[in-house]
């Protein structure tokens, strides 16, 4: 079984990267294998309407395939102007419900204020509902992001530590029930 995890920063020392990093760790420990894809790594172009599929760039083949190949996803936002980063909008806007229909989505969001970033788990949701996918409950959000990692990638708040690594084990417990 696996996993890809869409991480929506172009910065390479992302907080939610971080965050998407405390999910894998849990997830992996049932034996489920997660791909990260960041787009601080991963640069895909915008997408460009009139292409067709075959004339896409290796880049966004190679994406696609990823995708499509995965038991479940991930998906990690920061929250930019009270919504999802574009490079996460525009990476799923090659993405369609051939690729997500029916697959579990864990979805948190990270935002620089300390209100967190609940409209941009809200968005995700709904993006999820239109790909057909089917999105877990729980989605938590880091406020103050910045300031809110140890030096080792753990989190300062335990609480959150901990909302963040059941969101791994119910994604592996939920993606263990349904795929055999
Ligand atoms: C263009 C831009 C817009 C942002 N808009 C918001 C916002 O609306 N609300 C908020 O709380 N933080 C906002 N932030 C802060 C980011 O959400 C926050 O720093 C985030 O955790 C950064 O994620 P990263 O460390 O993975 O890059 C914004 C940051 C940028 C660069």
């Amino acid at each position: 079984m696996k996993i890809v995890a869409l991480v929506g920063s172009t910065r390479r020392n992302s907080t939610t990267r971080k965050a998407a990093e405390i999910v894998k760790k849990e997830v992996e420990k049932h034996g489920i294998t997660v791909e990260i894809i960041h787009f601080a790594e991963v640069k895909l172009p915008i997408y460009e309407g009139d292409l067709d599929k075959e004339d896409y760039p290796l880049v966004v083949k190679d994406f696609i395939k990823t995708v499509a190949a995965a038991d479940g996803i991930i998906l990690a936002s920061p929250e930019y102007h009270g919504s999802v980063s574009g490079v996460l909008k525009n990476a799923l806007d090659y993405i369609g419900a051939r690729e997500m229909s029916g697959k579990l989505a864990a979805i948190i969001g990270t935002a620089g204020s300390q209100l967190g970033a609940s409209n941009t788990v809200n968005t995700l949701h709904q993006i999820c509902r239109n790909l057909h996918a089917w999105p877990l409950p729980q989605s938590p959000t880091i406020p103050a992001s910045y300031e809110a990692f140890n030096l080792d990638g753990s989190l300062k708040d335990e609480k959150l530590q901990e909302r963040l690594e059941k969101l791994g084990l119910k994604l592996a417990e939920e993606l263990k029930m349904r795929v055999k």
